[in-house]
């Protein structure tokens, strides 16, 4: 069994390479989507707000990795050789699953300068989206205090997003294909 995931500084591209990965046909595992369940478990509205306090909740109690052991299940679950977890946020999370899943365990940084990042946050338009290349800068800061950095230092392969869409698309269904055992890019 192998699983992939993507981590990488804010707007770098990890969920468009998972949108890519589902468009090959690889299940997706949405890591936000285990706070989400969370949050309506709670009772809770499922808005910006609640889903930051579930999960910094859910770290605090249960510990940095709390997330990711959530997904464990949810993977074995899948009935998949192959499959995708996007949101990868920190080191805790990236040995967690190494402790689980070992060498099956590959973690693909994608990697795009912050001038970049800043003008597709701009184009974007999320509703949680820095308007300032500060804003953004903070943004970084507080991820990397979560062990995102560790978490890039630690990735088997790394991706560079810094040109066309088309030709990160190229890259990541070249990276993936490695593990579909057959080679989609032709
Ligand atoms: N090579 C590219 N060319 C143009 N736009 C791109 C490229 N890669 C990604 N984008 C766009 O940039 C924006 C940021 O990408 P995406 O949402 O995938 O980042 P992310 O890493 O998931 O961000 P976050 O961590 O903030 O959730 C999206 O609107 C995406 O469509």
């Amino acid at each position: 069994m192998k699983i992939i995931a993507f981590v990488g500084m804010p707007a770098s591209g990890k969920s468009e390479a998972a949108r890519i990965a589902a468009e090959m046909g690889i299940p997706v595992i949405i890591m936000g989507d285990v706070i989400r369940k969370e949050v309506l478990r709670r009772g809770l509205e499922p808005n910006d707000s609640n889903t930051g306090m579930v999960a910094t909740q859910l770290r605090k109690c249960e510990g940095m990795d709390a997330v990711a052991v959530r997904c464990i299940s949810q993977i074995k679950d899948a009935g998949s050789d192959l499959i995708v977890v996007d949101g990868v946020r920190g080191i805790a999370e990236v040995e967690c699953f190494r402790r689980e899943f070992g060498e099956g365990f590959v973690l693909i940084s994608i990697y795009a300068p912050i001038e970049v990042r800043f003008s597709r946050v701009q184009k974007r338009g999320r509703s949680d989206d820095m308007n300032s290349i500060e804003g953004l800068r903070n943004r970084d800061e507080r991820e990397l205090g979560w062990g995102m950095g560790k978490a890039i230092e630690a990735s088997n392969i790394e991706i560079e997003n810094n040109s066309t869409l088309e030709t990160f698309k190229k890259d990541v269904i070249e990276v993936l294909s490695n593990y579909l055992g057959k080679n989609l890019t032709e």
